[in-house]
């Protein structure tokens, strides 16, 4: 068995992600202390020959005080007020901790369903590949002022693990208020920290349900879904303690007595389908048989009418529907019918009529995502 990494790769291109708890004080408001640890330590990597993008939450944390709300709110458009309050004073912070230390920022602002539209993707990379070329820092929230819940992703984890994707990154690292995945939620009785997570290792005994702090968004549950997908588009992955920050990421390597480090699973795969899998807004859903799901999953061919049994939602051509097989979601794409045709042609299927030539594939191989099984 390959051991834990003691460094991370020479010149690696690492995104950082600092959750809601790791920067705010118990008070409530932001961290300043740690945000200037953040950016000299930031500085240093870049210093030593790493790309280093930052994704911050906080927006949200930083916007309550100022509004006189005690609590994160659970409604959606207080949390988009609340985040548009706080967005400001986060990179405000940022900026006057980067700059310093000599660090120009870039704030990147993304929703999931833009990002899945092919032609913001390629601008969306390019801007990256632009910003880390002149030498900048970008730091990326998702913009909550206009993510609906049906677009939202909701949690910087699952963020992070796309813009990880996005920009190739070698290494992502999610800092957080405890040291890395644990066997259960830290305190619970037997609970120990996991250090290594090699390749091949199934995550089905940690228990991930414990819910996070007052101010984080989704506990370890989406840490561990975020290492899941980064893992399997070649990025290796460290969740850490944000107290840990300067033993992590200062020049003497990555102790292997902190934190937890996942292995990449699959090699790197530059695409939107990472996005259309994990960041798209599914507008329907179309059932398949046993035999249509092996055809996409082993054949890796494209999905025919013939396999169709059934179709859930009303959409137009050129949405994103979810692909359900006989035991559960098989893939995600851009469906070339409209709900109303594949159910016309289900109901001639079932009255005998005899059946149109359909010579377009429902979702052609080259628009289709396959969903890896995440953590559960
Ligand atoms: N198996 C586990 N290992 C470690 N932490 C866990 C586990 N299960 C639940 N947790 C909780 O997840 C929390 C971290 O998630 P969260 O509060 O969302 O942080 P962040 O704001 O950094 O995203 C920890 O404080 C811990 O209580
Ligand atoms: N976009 C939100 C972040 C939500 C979020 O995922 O928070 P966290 O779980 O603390 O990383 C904000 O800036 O408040």
């Amino acid at each position: 068995m390959s051991a834990r990494p003691a460094a991370l790769p020479e010149g690696s291109r690492v995104v950082i992600k600092v959750g809601s708890s790791s920067l705010t004080r118990d008070d409530g408001g932001l961290d300043l202390n740690r945000i200037d640890v953040l950016a000299r330590l930031v500085a240093g990597m870049r210093q030593r020959g790493h790309d280093v993008v930052l994704v911050s939450s906080g927006a949200v944390a930083a916007g309550l005080p100022p509004l006189g709300i005690e609590h994160r709110p659970d409604d959606l458009s207080m949390l988009a007020a609340a985040a548009s309050v706080g967005q400001g004073r986060l990179m405000a912070r940022w900026q006057a901790a980067m700059s310093n230390y000599g660090v120009v920022i870039a704030q990147v602002l993304l929703t999931a369903q833009d990002v899945a539209v092919r032609s913001h993707y390629r601008t969306v990379r390019t801007t990256f590949d632009t910003l880390l070329d002149l030498g900048t820092v970008p730091i990326i929230n998702e913009n909550d002022a206009v993510a609906t819940t049906e677009f939202n992703l909701g949690d910087n984890d699952h963020l992070a693990a796309l813009v990880a994707h996005l920009v190739t990154a070698d290494v992502l690292i999610l800092l957080t208020d405890v040291d890395g995945m644990w066997t259960a939620r830290p305190g619970t009785p037997g609970a120990a920290p996991i250090r290594y997570v090699p390749g091949g290792r199934s995550l089905e005994d940690v228990d991930v349900t414990g819910s996070g702090s007052a101010l984080g968004t989704g506990g370890m549950r989406t840490k561990a879904q975020a290492a899941t997908i980064a893992c399997a588009s070649g990025t290796a992955t460290i969740i850490a303690s944000a107290d840990d920050a300067a033993r992590l990421l200062g020049p003497g390597g990555v102790p292997t007595d902190l934190g937890t480090w996942f292995e990449p699973t699959g090699p790197h795969r530059p695409s939107r389908r990472l996005w259309m899998a994990h960041a798209s807004r599914v507008e329907g859903r179309v059932l398949i048989d046993a035999g249509a799901a092996d055809a996409l999953t082993v054949g890796k061919k494209s999905l025919l009418l013939p396999g169709v049994v059934g179709v859930n939602g009303e959409f137009e051509s050129g949405s994103v529907i979810e692909v359900i097989g006989p035991r559960g979601p098989v893939a995600r794409g851009i469906c070339r019918y409209a709900s109303t045709e594949i159910e016309e042609v289900l109901d001639a299927r079932g009255s005998g009529a005899p059946m149109p030539d359909h010579l377009v594939p429902v979702v052609h191989r080259d628009d289709l995502a396959e969903l890896p099984r995440l953590a559960s």
